[in-house]
């Protein structure tokens, strides 16, 4: 498990990370999200021990990253943002170096040299000199030093950043392959990432967690969760926003877009947990409307976000 407990750092009299705690278990994929600025990097750089907080710590598997950072280190797996790597040495060099640095020597380093060229496909530059990659496969590369040993722990700054779609689905799938033994941390700005990988997603804005719940749950706090969005043929739009308020649970109604041929309305329940979709149907066929397509919204990531990292 990963305990982080009331870090806080300041730079000088700025507050960069504010009192931040919360535990990732194994099997987790903890999203952290944020502006930019919010103070993602300075967490991580803190959890991993490259840093000292100025209040607080982080406990990596029983091991305080004050007073056993040793072990606390060896059981992470670490993405810097930017990752410093080394421009001339190649691919397989360079692995092999963070292989011994890691502590594995002989046949066992190239074994584990070998696993994990293959584990972030690799294997068609692993003797080309690192400076002459494209950005995607250096970020590839700094992956893989992070997962070279097998942490049990992995905190992934921005893992994706830089790569084409293809190479982010292969880094996503390779994240929630590894996720059943691991607890991985990691920052994105991609919200459909958090969808798309993220058991959990916290949210921190000027330093602080401003929300901390899976990513379904906090889709349910946008105002769109539980609207109705319908197209119709072409039909006066008074009268329709009139028929669909007086279905049960409706709260407000509104009129996307009024074209010659079709007719879009958005239909807002009056509490976020009342179901309307029946309701608004059965009033809509009662007055013989002809409804082309219903969709129920879940809520967006995006507006979540925007609400709770913006000040009213
Ligand atoms: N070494 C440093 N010295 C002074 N200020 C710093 C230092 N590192 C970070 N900061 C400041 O701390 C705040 C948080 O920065 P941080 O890099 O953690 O944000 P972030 O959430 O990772 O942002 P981004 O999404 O842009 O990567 C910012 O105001 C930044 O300027």
């Amino acid at each position: 498990m990963i305990e982080v407990r009331e870090l806080t750092k300041f730079f000088g009299a700025k507050k960069a990370v504010d009192r931040i705690s919360f535990t990732v278990k194994k099997g987790e994929i903890l999203g952290f999200l944020g502006p930019n600025g919010a103070g993602k990097s300075t967490s991580m750089r803190m959890i991993t021990g490259f840093i000292p907080p100025s209040g607080g710590t982080a406990v990596i598997g029983g091991n305080d990253i004050l007073t056993a950072p040793i072990a606390a280190r060896q059981k992470i797996g670490y993405l810097p943002e930017n990752a410093p790597v080394y421009p001339d040495m190649t691919v397989s060099g360079y692995l092999e170096f963070c292989a011994e640095v890691r502590g594995f020597t002989g046949a066992a380093r190239k074994k584990k040299v070998e696993e994990t060229i293959e584990k972030c496909f690799l294997s068609g530059v692993e003797r080309q000199s690192i400076g002459t990659l494209s950005k995607g496969y250096r970020q590839r590369v700094c992956f893989a030093q992070s997962i070279l040993h097998d942490p049990e722990y992995l905190i992934l700054d921005e893992p994706t950043d830089g790569l084409d779609p293809n190479q982010k689905h292969e880094v996503r799938l390779m994240i929630r392959r590894m996720s059943a033994e691991k607890a991985i941390i990691l920052s994105t700005h991609i919200l459909d990432e958090v969808d798309a990988v993220c058991t959990r997603a916290i949210i921190i804005a000027n330093g602080r967690i401003v929300a901390d719940d899976t990513p379904e749950n906090l889709r349910t706090r946008s105002a769109l969760h539980g609207a109705v969005s319908l197209t119709l043929a072409r039909t006066d739009p008074e009268k329709l926003l009139n028929c669909v308020r007086g279905a049960e649970g409706v709260g407000d109604a509104k009129v996307l877009e009024d074209g010659s041929d079709a007719l879009k309305v958005r239909i807002y329940p009056r509490k976020p947990d009342i179901l309307i979709a029946e309701s608004v149907m059965s009033a809509l066929t009662a007055s013989r409307y002809e409804v082309r397509s219903l969709f129920v919204e879940q809520g967006r990531l995006d507006e979540v976000f925007r609400s709770v990292t913006t000040s009213p």
